[in-house]
């Protein structure tokens, strides 16, 4: 190999570097971790139905495990999830007797796991996507109907953000979302934020996940969303950022089950992508603070399952074999 550089020393001038890991990958894949990444997401240790999987039962060793290598290698962590419809167990939301808990029963039991989650980590963890995923896909709704809604009433984002903010006062604080550069959806993510900023909410950043394919979305929709995005003041990170060689990844439609080999012409392809990707956001650095691959190299990537379980994807800048792919070099050579 002619000897491979640094991606996030290259990036220094520009913005951190992270990875998603989980508590496989923090072993196997870390070498690319300790070369090439200064910022660590966990990919599901920090979730509820991980950290505090019953009322009376956290488990924190993932996590521990996590916070402490990056410690250990000076990397900034992210924090990821707090409130999110996915993930979270449904006694959350259920009283003794199986019914739907009152709001007051479910507002102690998110200020409990915050306050103790966040009291945890509040000198290693440097920012948290405190919602997730709260704003619908489609249609003309607002709010996602999510058990949060429904037991809390629509302030619950407000809620969960002075919540996090009380128990971290230090801790930087972001809304997270997929589709985040969708025209419609992203007027939404945008009126929830400047509504969240009107109030005096402690809201700090926009997560745009950026759960990108090859061709869509297009560069200039992301520019925009970017650009509306940065004028509300906030910090952005690219949080979640993967580019799968299937259409339509999170739309409605049909996914092909047909694995695309990762041939030479794919290789071009993605690589010719990634770069237009990283020469935008490179121009957005004065607002882009942090861009986080979800996911270090193609043999452990959560666009194997999905949308279509078992489908080979092809979505990062490292092969299988933790090799640089041609993406890589798209990246890193400017
Ligand atoms: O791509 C999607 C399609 C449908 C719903 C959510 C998403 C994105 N959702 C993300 C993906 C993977 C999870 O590990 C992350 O926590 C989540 O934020």
């Amino acid at each position: 190999y002619r000897n491979i550089p640094s991606l996030s020393e290259r990036y220094r001038p520009y913005f951190r570097i992270g990875a998603a890991v989980n508590a496989k990958s923090l072993n196997t894949h870390r070498d690319l971790l300790v070369t090439h990444f200064n910022s660590v997401t966990a990919e599901n240790e920090m979730k509820w139905e991980e950290i505090h999987p019953e009322q009376d039962r956290y488990e924190f060793a993932k996590a521990d495990a996590l916070v402490n290598f990056a410690r250990e290698h000076g990397m900034f962590v992210r924090g990821h999830t707090l409130v999110w419809h996915n993930q979270t167990p449904a006694a959350v939301f259920l009283d003794d007797l199986g019914q739907t808990a009152t709001a007051a029963v479910v507002e102690r039991r998110l200020e409990e796991h915050v306050a103790t989650v966040l009291g945890r980590y509040h000198n290693d963890i440097g920012c948290w996507d405190v919602v997730n995923e709260a704003v619908v896909d489609a249609g003309t709704g607002f709010l996602r109907d999510s058990r949060w809604l429904q037991t809390l009433g629509d302030d619950y984002i407000a809620k969960a953000f002075r919540i996090a903010h009380q128990a971290a006062p230090d801790a930087l604080l972001f809304y997270n979302d997929y589709n985040e550069t969708k025209p419609d959806k992203s007027e939404r993510i945008y009126k929830l934020v400047a509504g969240l900023l009107d109030e005096g909410v402690p809201i700090h950043g926009i997560g745009m996940q950026g759960h990108w394919m090859l061709d869509d979305p297009a560069l200039d929709e992301i520019e925009r969303a970017i650009d509306r995005y940065a004028s509300l003041g906030v910090r952005l990170h690219i949080t979640e950022l993967d580019v799968s060689v299937y259409g339509n990844v999170h739309g409605t439609g049909g996914q092909s089950q047909e694995v695309l080999p990762y041939d030479d012409e794919l290789a071009k392809r993605l690589a010719k992508r990634y770069r237009s990707l990283f020469s935008l956001l490179r121009a957005r650095k004065d607002v882009i603070e942090s861009v986080t691959f979800w996911g270090v190299a193609d043999d452990d990537t959560w666009r194997d399952n999905f949308p279509v379980r078992g489908r080979k994807d092809w979505p990062l800048l490292f092969d299988v074999n933790h090799g640089p792919k041609q993406a890589f070099w798209s990246v890193v050579e400017f």
